[in-house]
């Protein structure tokens, strides 16, 4: 209430000073201008923004398509722009499509049963996969369109993306499927079936990484920067399938890794509906990710090369390519957002290249269309990497994506003031720069009258108090509109670029010294030598109006040899200078990074004295790592909760009733597959791949990360007095129960079913075989698989039920679980596939 009160106190204060300055205040409100858009105030572009890319090129080329009669791309070709008009027919398609709204897409999970997928996938062609009329709403906020009104198109909402298997692009955004009546069912559906796990909602060009990577189910694979976790999810679905016939868990699994604990413990929550045990959750700075070695043969005391088979950063980005989901964007953008993230993305990218194994894949992504933080973090690798990292051309390989090739070359523009100086300088010389910039933008104005309604001028005009300016001579704010006289004139373009306050710096030479530790050496692009062996072409850049997506960066580099001693050097002079960077970097109006801080006391004592190999064995120690109490919370203080709960083996007095009660098997217990967590009180045993136990657990690697999660719930303590003191837990079931041999039941599909029926369920129900073996059990937890899929844990057609005091059952399932259930049984009924015997029980 107080918070509320203070800001509607401040808002008067505004608009008492607007009104004494000659204003009306109301023009300020974010009153609807076409009467049923709230989102209207938003300024969809920003001359610093649009000037910086004009003169970067990225209008100087087009993409020509060709397409069939459902929209798919058959082929497409890169075309450059000769004329001023092709330019700006390019500019007004990208600037079209950045501020259009965002089209919704999902994909079906990889891992969802086959039969299920069909069904899916038709039930959703007869909602949205033929034409129809559909009213889209506005977009209220641009400039040129403050009167626009609603549009009916024909379309087909839905359409496949054909470079993503099961995977949908639609023709509308969420808020239209969300509102419009004709889509109410469509709109239902996928509320349930995403809610039943089966189908997520993600971004098309989020899609990409995980696509482009092509990992195998046995992979192991690093997810640098995961949270909230959509590429982990994806990731994770296909490592969550059996590597061969005859595997009862899965044998690759992914590292989810996000410096951001809170975000850490949001992706474990994002990912459970996947109930997979092949992951393993950790929070750590992503530069400082322990190198686990493939092997002990290595030379002592050197950097030896990484394990995993894959890693994705997916680093922390300005995020210039989401304004259609974040028109925030328009307003935030800064030249100096690049500058300020390059160093971290490269440091990030360094460490993946150190975690990668020889052979392997590292792929780099932002959602950033900068060059400072795309092709010049990827040509600074390949420039240390000495020859053992490739680029690899992917795009021949994933049909219907348009994707162009990364820039060889670029312009190092920057302003040398950070946004809170501008601010600071603003407060300082307030009468003299407003009057100033009143008379330019009077000017501007006038200039582009034409385009601008009266609401809109005097919008511009009053807006005082988010617009940063340039203490510049001939200064321009952010919502001056672009409007080149022609893209072909650079000497125009790079006026332009300096009226908004940009620096253009032609070397690292020219450079000031105050500027260093933002725009440094490897922002600069490649010599020709480099230009031709690095191929830089090979990276794919997504524009937002090529395949009506956002936009996207991805690199996919390849592991070909291992670092060479020179490599090896030039990896840790750079990792050192960027460190450095980083610790003198923190300058106030610096974008929030989230970043967590080194423990620079855990590090000194952990290197060995010379930097090199000093502690246990597998784990690199060459660079600082975060110990696991390193966590600080934002208070400044550090974290009590997060960092000292590592999964350790269930002991003997838990383990040996269990075994008893339920016929486990005493490998799985040997092996440390049933963990709990160290600092908790018991109450849940969790179930570990043996993958991770050996590759992850046993290199001890909790040492050096705090574990989020991993694994899934095997059992949980009774509440209820029981004969066992734990019962069995739906969570973990389709894996335990393999390693059961008592109190499990085999049922026929009549019995399952009867199984699912909400409430107790008198054993009477059954039939005759089924009753028999019930009531041959005591009170507590027991297992029913249905016959045909006793060990199949990726269809999970297995329950956990309790058998009652009276002659009763009951499942031990959620209400969601039992509907995913019901879908998966409705499935297999339909197909010929279900040749499951019906009624005929057998017990194991
Ligand atoms: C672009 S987002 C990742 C999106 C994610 N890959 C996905 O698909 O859902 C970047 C993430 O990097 C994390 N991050 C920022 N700095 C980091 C660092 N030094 N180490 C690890 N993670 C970091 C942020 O907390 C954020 O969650």
């Amino acid at each position: 209430m107080g918070r509320s009160w203070r800001r509607r106190n401040k808002n008067r204060h505004k608009n008492k000073n607007a009104e004494e300055n000659g204003e009306d205040s109301r023009r300020k409100k974010k009153t609807p201008s076409n009467g049923n858009n709230p989102y209207t105030m938003v300024e969809y572009g920003n001359f610093r923004m649009e000037s910086f890319y004009a003169y970067q090129g990225i209008h100087d080329f087009a993409v020509e398509k060709e397409v069939d009669d459902d929209g798919n791309v058959v082929s497409y070709k890169f075309v450059s722009c000769t004329s001023a008009e092709q330019k700006e027919q390019e500019r007004q398609r990208w600037m079209e499509a950045m501020k259009g709204t965002l089209p919704a897409s999902f994909r079906i999970g990889s891992d969802v049963d086959v039969h299920l997928r069909q069904r899916l996938e038709h039930e959703l062609n007869e909602m949205v996969g033929q034409k129809m009329e559909i009213e889209i709403e506005p977009r209220g906020g641009d400039f040129g369109n403050r009167e626009s009104k609603a549009e009916i198109k024909l379309i087909a909402p839905a359409q496949k993306i054909q470079f993503v298997p099961h995977s949908y692009q639609l023709s509308l955004d969420r808020q239209t499927i969300r509102r419009n009546p004709k889509l109410e069912s469509f709109h239902n559906w996928l509320k349930v079936q995403t809610e039943a796990g089966f189908i997520t909602r993600q971004e098309t060009v989020s899609m990409i990484p995980p696509v482009v990577l092509n990992p195998e189910p046995h992979h192991m694979i690093l997810d640098m920067a995961a949270a909230p976790g959509s590429k982990t999810s994806q990731l994770l679905e296909i490592v969550n399938f059996p590597s061969k016939a005859g595997d009862h868990e899965p044998t690759g699994f992914v590292v989810a890794n996000d410096s951001d604990h809170k975000r850490a413990y949001m992706l474990t929550h994002q990912i459970r509906r996947i109930n997979s045990p092949a992951i393993f959750v950790t929070s750590c700075d992503a530069r400082h990710f322990p190198i686990l070695k493939e092997s002990q043969d290595g030379e002592a005391g050197t950097v030896s090369e990484g394990i995993f088979d894959r890693v994705l950063a997916d680093v922390p980005c300005s995020g210039d390519g989401t304004s259609r989901k974040n028109p925030g964007v328009w307003k935030s953008w800064s030249a100096l957002n690049g500058y300020s993230l390059h160093s971290l993305q490269l440091a990030i990218a360094l460490r993946g290249a150190q975690c990668t194994k020889v052979g392997g894949y590292l792929c780099y992504s932002t959602c950033s269309m900068n060059p400072i933080e795309n092709e010049a973090v990827v040509a600074a690798l390949l420039r240390a990497s000495e020859g053992s990292l490739e680029l690899v051309e992917r795009r021949s390989e994933l049909p219907g994506l348009v994707a162009r090739p990364g820039l060889s070359t670029w312009k190092n523009l920057a302003h040398e003031r950070s946004n809170r100086q501008i601010k600071d300088n603003n407060k300082k010389n307030s009468a003299k720069m407003q009057a100033r910039r009143k008379e330019w933008e009077q000017k501007e104005m006038t200039d582009c009258q034409d385009n601008m309604t009266g609401v809109e001028s005097s919008l511009a005009r009053n807006a005082q108090d988010d617009i940063e300016l340039e203490n510049h001579e001939d200064f321009i704010s952010i919502r001056t509109k672009f409007e080149p006289k022609s893209l072909e004139d650079m000497e125009e373009l790079k006026r332009m670029v300096e009226s908004s306050g940009m620096i253009e710096y032609k070397t690292f030479d020219d450079v000031p010294s105050k500027m260093r530790k933002r725009v440094v050496a490897s922002c600069f692009p490649p010599t020709p030598e480099e230009v031709s062996s690095f191929h830089l072409d090979r990276c794919m850049r997504i524009m937002p109006q090529d395949m009506n997506t956002g936009g996207f960066f991805v690199a996919l580099l390849k592991k070909v040899a291992p670092f060479n001693a020179k490599a090896r050097a030039r990896f840790i002079a750079l990792q050192e200078q960027l460190e450095a960077v980083e610790d003198d970097g923190e300058e106030e109006g610096e974008p929030d990074l989230k970043r967590v801080k080194l423990d620079s006391e855990s590090k000194s004592i952990e290197a060995g004295e010379d930097g090199k190999e000093a502690g246990a064995a597998g784990i690199d120690m060459v660079h600082g790592y975060l110990k696991r109490d390193f966590l600080i919370e934002k208070d400044g203080t550090k974290s009590t909760t997060v960092g000292k709960d590592d999964f350790v083996p269930v002991s003997d007095d838990i383990f040996i009733p269990l075994k008893e009660y339920y016929g486990i098997d005493e490998e799985s217990f040997k092996e440390g597959q049933f963990a709990t967590r160290a600092a908790s009180d018991k109450k849940v045993l969790y179930f570990l791949t043996k993958a991770i136990k050996k590759q992850l657990i046993d290199r001890k690697f909790q040492e050096k990360v705090t574990v989020i999660a991993s694994g899934l719930k095997a059992f949980v303590r009774n509440s209820k007095d029981c004969e066992a003191t734990y019962r069995v837990s739906q969570e973990g079931i389709h894996l335990v129960a393999p390693h059961m041999s008592k109190r499990k039941i085999v049922a026929g599909i009549d019995d399952f079913e009867t199984c699912l029926k909400s409430g107790t369920v008198e054993i009477k129900n059954f039939t005759e075989e089924f009753q028999k073996q019930v009531r041959a059990l005591s009170m507590g937890s027991f297992v029913v698989s249905l016959q045909g899929y006793e060990d199949d844990y990726i269809k999970k057609l297995v329950l956990v039920m309790w058998r009652c005091r009276s002659d009763a059952v009951k499942f031990l399932v959620t209400q969601a679980e039992v509907d995913g259930m019901r879908s998966k049984m409705r499935a297999i009924k339909e197909t010929s596939a279900g040749s499951i015997a019906s009624g005929g029980d057998a017990s194991i």
